[in-house]
């Protein structure tokens, strides 16, 4: 199953990008022995029209662009369900054993996601119920989806 991350405002150079680049990279490599790829990096920069609801409704509309016929729709969302490591690596390979070929994962961005999209999600999920700015979150959700793939292959990286 292809994982792919969606996010509403784009990474300047800089050490966020750095360690986001570096658990994606350690993903995309430990993944495939799991059957776990890394999918579509979709980075789209915040809306600049007037209004929030109008900002969220242009940023979905990217999001809807960006993702793959019949693609899993995860959110993020601190308001969304709490997993922990390994719950969420089972979480992942659920819909991996089920013969999804497409995940996508969304953060969005200073104005959070639009309501429409909560609809359509098969989940939202929390890093925790304090609210992180997206880039940090990049590098959370980075950093997990490689800690999954290393629990899903008894590596001892994740040490419970
Ligand atoms: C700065 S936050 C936006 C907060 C916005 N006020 C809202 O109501 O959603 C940017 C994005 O980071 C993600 N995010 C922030 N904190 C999070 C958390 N604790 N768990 C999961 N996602 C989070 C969400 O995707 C959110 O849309």
């Amino acid at each position: 199953m292809r994982v792919g991350l969606f996010s509403v405002g784009r990474l300047k150079a800089g050490p966020e990008k750095e360690l986001a680049a570096r658990y994606i990279d350690r993903f995309a490599k430990a993944g495939p022995a799991i059957g776990l790829e890394l999918g579509k990096l979709a980075e789209v920069g915040e809306s600049r029209a007037g209004n929030a609801d109008t900002r969220k409704r242009e940023e979905a509309a990217m999001l809807e662009k960006a993702l793959p016929d019949g693609a899993v729709l995860i959110l993020l969302d601190e308001r969304g369900k709490s997993l922990d490591s390994p719950a969420f690596a089972d979480f992942l390979a659920g819909f991996r054993d089920s013969g999804k070929r497409d995940l996508m994962i969304a953060i969005g961005g200073a104005d959070g996601l639009d309501p429409a999209l909560y609809e359509r999600a098969n989940a939202t999920l929390c890093l925790g119920k304090m609210t992180w700015p997206h880039q940090l979150v990049r590098i959370l959700l980075a950093e997990q989806l490689y800690r999954a793939v290393t629990i899903l292959s008894g590596h001892p990286y994740h040490r419970s």
